[in-house]
């Protein structure tokens, strides 16, 4: 048998039956360019029958989409299959994709039909289709919800009327893996007895599946219907579908090839996809941004979490080598970026880790230092913590003397029910220059005390006003602890005109204070790093040097 998997994208017509999801025709075409430049094998790309927006959907994708087949969905009647066709026919290379439910549940409660109907109007749909193009895949809806036998029955018919792929949908997410191998080698078995033993060998004649994850199984039972011998696996792009969604892509793509050894073992060779799984993490973003359907982060390969370390032991361990915790390396497929991820559960290890990637070289008596301060002020209080803090915490230790602002005291007026503007008004000190009051309006109390402070000391956000710009580049407010008096934590990161970031952290029981504090932290540190960072870090790399490396610590993260 091939050793070849066959990846039949259907993100663009099952993925788009996704409650809510609704894609306008251009994009259709980025996720359908963004798909060829995946590699996958096939896209369907729409029910032509079911719109006028769905019949140009598959016209503009056959007409430009190249080096992929276009596959368009048809219930077993002759005037879907027509209308495929005239959607499809000028496609490179066609596929007119037929079906109809074969469990009896279906046929009893909604097609009412018998089972011998059924078996002719598959029969018929298939011949039909097969007037337009050799290439007709037939599906047998709610296939593991129906009898054996009956399945095998439909099969076969299907494969002598001219089907080239014969696809074995478990439409509700019901089978298990061991069951779904079972159906499938059940299925092939009966093929191989009715004559296609060899188109089966050659590829020429192929069992497909098509599972839904209603029971979250969706990409296990796929991958067991591969070991029974499928070659096409239909699937989407983060797994989006009708109700709890199709098997997802990268899932299988990544399994096949993390596990590569394990289906040689059993099948005698490794299977092979067409994917360039670089390409996984862009396509996924795009499918989310533009489906709606965003990631969740623990999701495997593409969410955020899915290669992120934050816990200490484990952070430990993969700057080490990545090999002791991570089974795929993320560049292959897509993620840039460190993996190490600073928060509450972070150790030394990391932190040392992180600080000698920003070129930080840190004598074991001053990471201490840092590492104390880290733990003390920032672990418990920030969810994630962006590379810029820990900075932080070295202009905190070593450089607060030549922090040069402080704020003397601040007001803002807090407006409800009136088109005013919420106006603050600012007393700092700046102790090169003296004491500064100014006033400033903004879109709420946070703005106007930011604009207030940035334009007594010199500086202004946003286009107007005078001074040296900056970019508030993160802002957020969280608080610690529940209810109205819990204490407020603010943190900004900003960055000046050369590219420059610092970050600050503000806390107070006025949320507002919280956000003021913050922001002359981090100008503090703005000013003392632009100052003496250059001066510092050579002086700690000097303290650092002559210190011995940790025996068999050799870093291998990026
Ligand atoms: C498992 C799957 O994902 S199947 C694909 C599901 N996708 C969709 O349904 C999305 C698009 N669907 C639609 O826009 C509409 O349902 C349409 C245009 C296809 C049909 O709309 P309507 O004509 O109004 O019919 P409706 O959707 O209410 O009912 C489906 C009809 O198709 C029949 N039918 C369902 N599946 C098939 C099939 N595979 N082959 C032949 N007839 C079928 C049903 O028996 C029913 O027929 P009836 O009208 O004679 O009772
Ligand atoms: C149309 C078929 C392949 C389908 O989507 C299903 O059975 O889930
Ligand atoms: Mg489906």
């Amino acid at each position: 048998m091939i050793n070849r998997v066959y990846i039949f994208d259907t993100t663009l017509r099952d993925g788009e039956q996704s409650p809510g999801v609704s894609l306008n025709m251009s994009q259709k075409i980025e996720i359908g360019k963004a798909l060829v430049e995946l590699g996958v094998d096939v896209i369907e790309a729409g029910f032509p029958i079911s719109s006028p927006g769905d019949f140009e959907g598959v016209k503009t994708l056959a007409r430009e989409l190249k080096g992929v087949e276009i596959a368009a969905l048809a219930r077993a009647n002759r005037k879907d299959i027509e209308v495929a066709w005239e959607a499809l026919k000028e496609a490179e290379n066609p596929r007119i994709h037929t079906f109809i439910a074969t469990s009896d549940i279906h046929l009893q409660y909604k097609l009412r039909k018998s089972r011998e109907e059924v078996l002719e109007l598959a029969e018929e749909a298939v011949k039909f289709a097969c007037e337009f193009t050799s290439n007709v895949e037939f599906s047998a809806e709610d296939a593991t919800r129906s009898d054996w036998e009956y399945l095998a029955e439909v099969v076969i018919r299907v494969a002598r009327a001219g089907a080239k792929v014969i696809n074995i949908p478990d439409t509700v997410g019901y089978t298990v893996p061991q069951e779904y191998y079972e159906l499938i080698a059940f299925l092939i078995e009966k093929l191989k007895a009715a004559g296609f033993e060899e188109s089966l060998e050659t590829g020429e004649l192929q069992l497909s599946v098509h599972c839904h994850n209603d029971l979250g199984l969706a990409v296990a039972n796929s991958l067991s219907a591969v070991l029974a011998g499928a070659r096409q696996v239909e699937c989407t792009v983060n797994g989006i579908g009708e109700r709890a969604g199709n098997a997802a892509m990268e899932e299988i793509v990544m399994t096949l090839k993390t596990r590569a050894d394990f289906f040689r073992t059993r099948l005698g060779e490794a299977l092979e996809t067409g994917i360039n799984t670089r390409k996984i993490v862009p396509t996924s973003q795009l499918v989310a941004q533009l489906t709606g359907m965003y990631v969740q982060p623990n999701k495997a390969i593409v969410g955020a979490n899915a290669f992120a370390h934050e816990s200490g032991i484990h952070q430990h361990g993969v700057i080490a080598h990545r090999l002791t915790y991570e089974i795929m390396n993320r560049e292959d497929v897509g993620w840039s970026g460190s993996a190490i991820v600073l928060g509450k559960h972070s150790g030394r290890h990391a932190v040392d880790y992180k600080l000698r990637s920003r070129g930080w070289k840190l004598s074991k008596k001053a990471l201490s230092r840092i590492f104390e301060r880290f733990r003390a002020e920032i672990k418990d209080v920030l969810r994630r913590i962006p590379d810029e803090y820990l900075e932080g915490i070295i202009y905190d230790e070593f450089l607060s003397e030549a922090y040069p602002y402080r704020v003397i005291s601040a007001q803002v007026s807090s407006l409800y029910g009136t088109s005013l503007n919420p106006i603050s008004q600012v007393e700092v000190e700046d102790r090169r220059v003296g004491r500064r009051v100014a006033v400033a309006v903004g879109v709420g109390s946070v703005d106007a005390a930011f604009k207030a402070v940035a334009q007594a000391l010199g500086y202004r956000f946003g286009n107007e006003g005078d001074g040296e710009r900056l970019k508030l580049v993160d802002f957020h407010i969280d608080a610690l602890g529940k209810g109205t008096e819990a204490e407020g934590v603010c943190g900004v990161i900003l960055e000046d005109e050369a590219g420059r970031r610092t970050a600050g952290l503000g806390r107070d029981g006025d949320i507002v204070a919280a956000g003021i504090k913050a922001l002359i932290n981090a100008l503090n540190r703005l000013e003392a790093s632009r100052e003496k960072e250059s001066e510092l870090r050579v002086t700690l790399a000097k303290e650092a040097e002559g210190e011995p490396s940790e025996p068999g610590v050799q870093p291998m993260c990026r």
